[in-house]
């Protein structure tokens, strides 16, 4: 977790049973969560029970990105960046993307029954208790979040209005030795985003102070990124960490990228409590999914540069 630079991302303990809204653990995390977000965008939550699905999980993911070609690409969506998308001469990057993932029944129907016709009960399961654990978790920070800013009465009505994507990554084996990008340095565009990988290292944080710092979570933490969305539902309090992933080594590289993103029709709207003479409105209100084209357009020119405070800016 140390980088060059020194900086190490900070980790916060998630495992604790008693991690209870309200009790001294709970607020003890809160605190570390707003203060880790406000500086970095980014930290490593330690959650003891990932160990669990954590063989299970790349053996299925090995297990998917090892089917014909013309298998994964049945997995089809109108939506950017979901369903199959293969490495191009750019990058190595493979990636499946499924939408709704939390939703039971959606893993069988958007992915296992298209890809196993004839069935692949472990599959299903291996990805929905990684759905489950990675949900739960990223409520748990948005509900300290929220709390921390006075305005959890909004908590049920985001949960309603998210949707949870899951996008399973595999950046495959480079013989050359030479770092290669993997992702190109962008920002996450949801509220909040759960990463998991195997033990290949890859992923890079910008700094405020644009130094890039190496990511090396241990097997049992997931990172935790701040997505736009969130930050200007937050009236600009959080921001959104540049990110890119460079591998170095020869060894396939899986990860899980568990967004919770707002639902497509849903206008995401800063609080009103969040807006004072003081702090006026940075962002108007704007629908996602719209969001998400727009800069999907922009982002296959290779531009990853679009933001919402270019897009949405009051
Ligand atoms: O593979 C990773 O660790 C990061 C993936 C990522 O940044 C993304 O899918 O948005
Ligand atoms: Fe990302």
């Amino acid at each position: 977790m140390r980088s060059e630079t020194g900086v190490r991302l900070p980790v916060i303990d998630f495992s604790k049973q008693e991690l209870k809204p309200g009790s001294p653990d709970w607020d003890s995390v809160k605190v570390q969560v707003r203060e880790a977000l406000e500086e970095y965008g980014c930290f490593e939550a330690s959650f003891d029970k990932v160990a669990d699905v954590r063989d299970v999980l790349f053996g299925a993911m090995e297990e998917l990105f090892d089917l014909p070609k013309q298998t994964k690409q049945l997995c089809t969506s109108d939506k950017p960046f979901s369903g199959y998308h293969d490495a191009t001469a750019k990058l190595l990057r493979e990636s499946m993307m499924i939408d709704e993932a939390h939703i039971p029944g959606n893993i069988d129907r958007g992915l296992t029954n298209i890809l196993w016709p004839q069935g692949n009960i472990s599959f299903s399961k291996t990805i929905v208790s990684f759905t489950q654990l990675a949900a739960g978790l990223e409520k748990t920070v948005r509900r300290m979040l929220l709390e921390s800013f006075g305005v959890e009465k909004y908590m049920d009505e985001l949960n309603d209005a998210t949707n949870y994507t899951l996008r399973a990554i595999k950046y495959g084996r480079q013989r050359t030795g030479e770092p290669t990008l993997g992702a190109d340095a962008h920002t996450d565009k949801g509220m909040l985003t759960v990463l998991y990988q195997n033990e290949v290292h890859g992923l890079e944080i910008r700094t405020r102070d644009g130094e890039w710092i190496d990511i090396k979570p241990s097997p049992k933490s997931f990172i935790i990124m701040n997505g736009e969305s969130l930050g200007a539902w937050l009236n600009g309090r959080l921001s959104a960490p540049y990110h890119r992933v460079v591998t170095k080594g020869n060894k396939v590289r899986y990860s899980v990228a568990f967004f919770a993103n707002p639902r497509g029709g849903y206008r995401v709207k800063v609080p009103e409590e969040l807006v004072d003479d003081k702090n006026g409105l940075l962002f108007k209100p704007f629908d996602y999914e719209e969001y998400l084209q727009y800069y999907s357009v922009r982002a296959a020119r290779g531009d990853f540069t679009t933001d919402l405070k270019v897009y949405s800016n009051a």
